[in-house]
Parts: C-alpha cells; sequence; structure tokens
C-alpha cells in the first residue's frame, strides 16, 4: 500500500453574483499546471446551467446544486471533500493536486470557510490555500455598499481581482480600490485583464490565515465554528436558504419548451432590465432563439448590466433543448417575471393582458417603451 496521501490545498473562488467567477475559472483551467485540479461549483435554484457553461471535462467538475453553499448544501461540502479523498485513497482517482470551490454569489463565505477550517476530518486531508474574491468593476462598489456578503467576501480574500475593467472609468476604478484597501489592506489588488489572473498560481496563497485580515473575520469565523447554528434549520425548506440573505431576495427559474423569437426575447430583457434592472441581482439564461434554435443564445444579466449575448455553437445537452433561465430578485416578484415572459412569448390568460395588449399600451407595464 501507498503511505498517507498529501494534504490538498483547497481554494475559494468567491465574488458577488456575476462578478465574473466562472469566467476566471474557465480562464485558469486553460492553464496545464490546474490538471489535477477538482471544482466544485454550486449555485442557486432549481435548474442548473452554471454546469453547462464551465468549460472543463465533465468528471473534473463536482456540482453542488440547489442551494446555497453557506446555507443547505454546506453539509454536502463536507461529504464531496470526503468522498474525493476516499476516491483518491483507493486509486479511484488520481491525487489531486488542488480542489478549487466556487461558491454561490449570494455565498456568505465565513461558513464556507469554517467548513473546510473547522472539521477534524476534512482538516486531515485538505488545507485551505487562498481565498481569491473578484470584484465586478462597473457594479462592485454599489454591491459592496448594500450587501452585508460582498462586503465579507472582500474582507477575507487572500487576493482580489477586478473584473471587467474595461467597462469602467479610471474614476470608478479609484474608488473601488479605495474600499476594497479599506476592507483588506493586505489584499493584493489584481487586474482580471492581466496576465497574472490567469495563472494557475492564483490560488496558490499559502496556508489560511485569518490574523492576516481585519479583525471582523476572525469573529466571523467565530461565529460559523458554533454547532446548533440555524443552518440546520433551512434544510427541509427548498428555498428557504435563500432568505438567510434577506427575505426580499428570491431565486426562480423559467423553462419554455419552444423557440422564442428574437424580437420577442429583446423586448422582453430590454423591459426586465430598463424598468426593473436595479432589482434584477442576476440572470442567467440559455435561450432557444428562433431564428438559429440549434444554436441557443446565453444571456447574462448583473443588475442593470447586460452583457453582450453569446451564440454557442450547439447545445450543451443535445437531449435537451429547453430554454431555462435563472433569475435572483430583490423585490421583483416571481409571477410578475413569469407573467411578463408568457406575454412576450405567446402564452397569453385569459385574465391577463398578452404581448400585443402590453405593446399597444405602454402604460399596461410601467417603464416600458417600444
Ligand atoms: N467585459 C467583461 N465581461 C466580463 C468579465 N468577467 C465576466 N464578464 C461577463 O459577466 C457575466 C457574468 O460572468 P460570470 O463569470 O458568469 O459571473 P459569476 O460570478 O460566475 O456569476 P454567478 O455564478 O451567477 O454569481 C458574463 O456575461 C461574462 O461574460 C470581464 O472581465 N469583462
Amino acid at each position: 500500500m501507498n503511505g498517507p496521501l498529501p494534504v490538498v490545498p483547497v481554494s475559494i473562488l468567491t465574488g458577488f453574483l456575476g462578478a465574473g467567477k466562472t469566467t476566471l475559472l474557465n480562464r485558469l483551467l486553460k492553464d496545464p499546471e490546474l490538471a489535477d485540479t477538482a471544482v466544485i461549483i454550486n449555485e442557486f435554484g432549481d435548474v442548473s446551467i452554471d454546469h453547462l457553461l464551465v468549460e472543463a471535462s465533465s468528471d473534473g467538475v463536482i456540482e453542488l446544486a440547489d442551494g446555497c453553499l453557506c446555507c443547505t448544501v454546506r453539509g454536502e461540502l463536507v461529504d464531496t471533500l470526503a468522498d474525493l479523498m476516499d476516491r483518491m485513497q483507493t486509486g479511484r482517482i488520481n491525487p489531486l493536486k488542488r480542489v478549487v470551490i466556487e461558491t454561490t454569489g449570494l455565498a456568505d463565505p465565513a461558513p464556507v470557510l469554517q467548513s473546510v477550517l473547522g472539521n477534524p476530518v476534512i482538516a486531515q486531508n485538505f488545507r485551505l490555500d487562498g481565498v481569491v474574491t473578484v470584484v465586478d468593476a462597473v457594479n462592485g462598489l454599489q454591491t459592496i455598499a448594500s450587501h452585508v456578503e460582498a462586503m465579507k467576501q472582500v474582507a477575507v480574500a487572500d487576493r482580489l481581482v477586478i473584473s471587467k475593467t474595461g467597462l469602467a472609468s479610471n474614476d470608478q476604478l479609484e474608488a473601488l480600490s479605495e474600499v476594497l484597501k479599506d476592507l483588506n489592506p493586505r489584499a493584493p489588488i489584481i487586474d482580471g485583464a492581466s496576465e497574472e489572473a490567469g495563472r494557475a498560481d492564483l490560488f496558490a496563497c499559502g496556508l489560511y490565515d485569518p490574523a492576516t485580515k481585519v479583525a471582523d473575520v476572525g469573529r466571523w469565523l467565530q461565529d460559523e465554528s458554533g454547532e446548533g447554528h440555524d443552518h440546520q434549520d433551512h434544510h427541509h425548506h427548498h428555498h428557504h436558504d435563500v432568505n438567510r440573505h434577506g427575505s426580499d431576495i428570491r431565486s426562480f427559474s423559467i423553462v419554455h419548451d419552444r423557440p422564442i423569437e428574437p424580437m420577442a426575447l429583446e423586448m422582453f430583457i430590454d423591459l426586465l432590465r430598463s424598468a426593473h434592472g436595479d432589482k434584477l441581482l442576476r440572470m442567467k439564461a440559455i435561450v432557444a432563439v428562433a431564428d438559429r434554435p440549434e444554436r441557443p443564445v446565453v444571456l447574462h444579466g448583473v443588475q442593470t448590466v447586460f452583457h453582450a449575448p453569446e451564440r454557442l455553437a450547439a447545445w450543451p445537452d443535445p437531449t435537451d433543448r429547453r430554454t431555462r433561465m435563472v433569475l435572483i430578485t430583490k423585490g421583483l416578484g416571481e409571477a410578475f417575471v413569469r407573467d411578463l415572459f408568457d406575454a412576450f412569448t405567446g402564452k397569453p390568460r385569459v385574465d391577463r393582458a398578452d404581448a400585443q395588449a402590453l405593446t399597444d399600451n405602454p402604460l399596461a407595464v410601467p417603464g416600458m417603451k417600444f
């Protein structure tokens, strides 16, 4: 038999909704240095899209679906790490050089860190080596000011990567850097567009040390280490984990099985963005568009910013060509968005306005002008 396996470094990739975690990860995974890396991704919502968009060979990506890593799925993370160790020990997988955990954008990082730092079994086999936090240059300031999770993600980081620098002004970048330095004076700030951000050693930060962070970090970790924490309470209630993040935050999805007319899609997105963008924390979709249904379009909305749509060459899973849309909203109800979608995609209901009525009468929906 072989001797004990070396302790595997675990890195955490975090950052608020839509900051650019998956984009950065996809870039990093091209570095051959990350060949023997297991990636654990976690997303909100009952419809999975992320795993379709991470460009790694599928056996390296483990998905923890449905729920947020800092809440319901925390136990699942510990089980997954234990299972990886078991598979290495029994030779079913090659020894891993590293594990990368990509958290959901709403994750409070403290319980995630505590899962690795504070669990005695996990700590025997894994060590926390690097928390990398992605901050969006356009929305970052606003997001840190309004979401405590985003602020904590910055404070716990070993390295801060600013994404979307090309979309922001110098003033925006300077103001953001000031805030980042206040919250986390020791973490280097790296331009996401730089070569440095794309190299595997971004993740290699050395053993995680809360003492190098602002004093609050130690306290957050301490708070999470107690047993009987109310995370358990969320276990049996689908969607309830979202409530940890504020009672007006909702995650829901829309699935549609017929291709959507390009114009209808554009109007739906336009209206959602212009009238309700501030309430739309995140929108992610893979869409069958009627002009070329065999080549789906991927859409990303992050607050009022909608990124350029991307046409995929083919469906990631050819057996499932349904349009899938995941939304995370704050103060914007599921029924409202669903009705709007139905109105534009030609599923009128007897008691509700259909698309024609909506476009004939711009006052029918506030803010709509075509
Ligand atoms: N222009 C530009 N766009 C970016 C950059 N990074 C990410 N994006 C875009 O931002 C959108 C969201 O990026 P993702 O990588 O999916 O963000 P995420 O943090 O993984 O999102 P969640 O998992 O939903 O929290 C996508 O449309 C990306 O193409 C960047 O550096 N520049």
